[in-house]
């Protein structure tokens, strides 16, 4: 697939997609990220949906950046809390994907979100930082923040990831 626009000035170079299931026997959790970041792989197509991308991973952190619209509005006029949820969620799991070995993933289990601040098509692009509070063998935490240009805290929460064999997601 060619190239396709996120948003304004965030493109992925081979379009929409996603990870080849081999590929998680192949790579580190961390190298997966750093993977789609150098554009080895299509972005997934929820952030093209929803103007979002991953942007910065290390060892227990994970920054997606995302761009409010007119199109994310609920009726009321302000950006749905999906949204800020979908890019918490984004955040939070992919932390906990930082730490995880080859042949191994993983799942959201459960999250907690506050909305500290209304988000709308004016508040312009935000900063998602997530970054782990616990990893166990099978379960991990992690904590993000989503916050604009001027640092204000937007939303936050608080996420629980089940870790699994990667042959488990073949059966799906
Ligand atoms: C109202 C409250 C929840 C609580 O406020 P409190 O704890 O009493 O705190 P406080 O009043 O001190 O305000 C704190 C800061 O917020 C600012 N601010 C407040 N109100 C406004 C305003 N009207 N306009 C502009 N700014 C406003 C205020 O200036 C201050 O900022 P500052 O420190 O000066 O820079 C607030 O945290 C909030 O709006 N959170 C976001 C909630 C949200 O966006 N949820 C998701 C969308 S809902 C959804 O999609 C569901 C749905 C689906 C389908 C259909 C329908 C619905």
């Amino acid at each position: 697939m060619s190239e396709v626009e996120l948003y304004p000035g965030r493109v992925s170079p081979l379009g929409l997609g996603t990870i080849p299931l081999g590929d998680l026997l192949e790579y580190s959790g961390l190298e997966l990220l750093q993977r789609i970041i150098d554009g080895k792989y299509p972005a997934p197509p929820i952030s093209f949906r929803l103007n979002f991308t991953l942007t910065e991973v290390s060892e227990g952190r994970a920054v997606f950046r995302g761009m409010p619209s007119e199109r994310h509005l609920n009726p009321l006029g302000g950006v749905h809390g999906g949204w800020a949820a979908t890019l918490l969620d984004s955040a939070l799991a992919c932390a906990v994907q930082t730490l995880l070995e080859k042949g191994e993933a993983y799942t959201t289990a459960e999250f907690k979100v506050n909305f500290t601040r209304p988000i709308t098509p004016k508040t312009g692009e935000v900063v998602c930082e997530g970054k782990i509070v616990h990893k166990g063998r099978t379960l991990a935490v992690s904590e993000a923040t989503l916050k604009d240009a001027q640092g204000k805290l937007l939303a936050f929460g608080t996420e629980t990831c089940s870790i699994f064999p990667a042959s488990n997601l073949a059966a799906r």
